[in-house]
């Protein structure tokens, strides 16, 4: 029996970075289902993020600002599945819609670009560094608090050529966007995340659904990564017990080895002078608990000024 084309309808903002994710989902859909490409159609949709460049997006209201007109999309059923960076998404999702999954986890550490050199060490005191993330701000200070940390925005080609041009001696961009976009030999090296955590979701995928939609639910789950989801679980709950605006330096980062999930988070001032940190291991059927825990104790743990209530 022949069906009419698309079977699936798949948002997306529009950068090259989001356009790769998309296509990345859609090869997976069509290589599982042996389906023709056009079965699922990709529609970009412009959001409110992507028209503002300034300082007013942090002002304006965080993360929701780069999938609220895909949430809307997806409610209206003019798209049937919304792919985004799993690190843009805040911890609260719509009535209606929920994270049916994410494709397996790229590298999930952030890379240091520098104009000259090849590793942290190599950027003299008082080197302007670029950056729009509070948590690799107050990192980096926390491990040079001699560098001149400074807004850069934009996406990572608009980064790259400020730190070309000479306007930044360096940046620092998530290793796997990097990848993605085939500049990864732009990165002069990746930092550990024993002394560098990355942002909660970083370097995953996700998928993200009409919460009752079981026919478009079925054909996604067989392509999604569990051990990711699993990760994710950890990593969002953790973080919902924090914050959801953004306006703190939190990294965190979960691992699923075998049976075991360790997950280890960090809160920061945003100088970087005070460093909050907290490893907890759990088996992989407590994931939820596990980081609802690890976030609750780092509340305990952190001064309350650093925290909005
Ligand atoms: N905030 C933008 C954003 N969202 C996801 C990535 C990178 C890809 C990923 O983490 O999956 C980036 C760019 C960056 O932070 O360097």
């Amino acid at each position: 029996m022949t069906q009419s084309l698309p079977r699936l309808r798949l948002g997306t903002r529009g950068s090259p970075l989001a356009l790769w994710q998309a296509h990345a989902v859609r090869d997976a859909l069509v290589r599982h289902h042996r389906w023709e490409p056009e079965a699922v159609e990709i529609v970009v949709i412009r959001t409110t993020g992507d028209a503002i460049t300034d300082r007013a997006l942090s002002e304006a209201g965080g993360k929701g600002l780069f999938t609220k007109e895909i949430e809307e999309a997806l409610l209206e059923r003019r798209i049937d599945l919304a792919v985004h960076s799993a690190k843009d998404m805040g911890t609260r999702l719509p009535d209606g819609l929920h994270l049916v999954g994410y494709l397996p986890r790229a590298d999930v550490r952030d890379a240091l670009i520098l104009r000259e050199g090849a590793s942290l060490r190599d950027l003299p005191a008082g080197a302007k560094v670029g950056t729009a993330s509070l948590r690799r701000e107050a990192q980096l200070r926390r491990l040079r608090p001699d560098l001149k940390v400074s807004l850069l925005r934009g996406n990572v080609q608009t980064r790259l050529s400020k730190v070309a041009s000479g306007e930044f001696d360096a940046t620092l961009l998530a290793i796997a966007g990097l990848t993605r976009l085939g500049m990864a030999d732009k990165a002069s090296c990746v930092l550990d995340t024993a002394d560098f955590l990355p942002a909660v979701g970083q370097g995953a995928v996700a998928i993200e659904t009409r919460q009752r939609d079981l026919a478009v639910d079925s054909l996604i789950v067989p392509v999604v990564c569990p051990a990711t989801g699993l990760a994710l679980r950890v990593e969002r709950a953790y973080l919902a017990e924090l914050d959801g605006s953004c306006r703190t330096p939190i990294g965190g980062h979960a691992l699923v080895s075998g049976e075991e999930i360790t997950f280890r988070g960090v809160v920061l001032s945003a100088d970087g002078t005070q460093y909050y940190e907290i490893v907890r291991h759990g088996p992989r059927n407590r994931a939820l608990e596990l980081g609802m825990v690890a976030g609750r104790e780092m509340r305990a743990m952190v001064p309350p000024d650093l925290l909005p209530s």
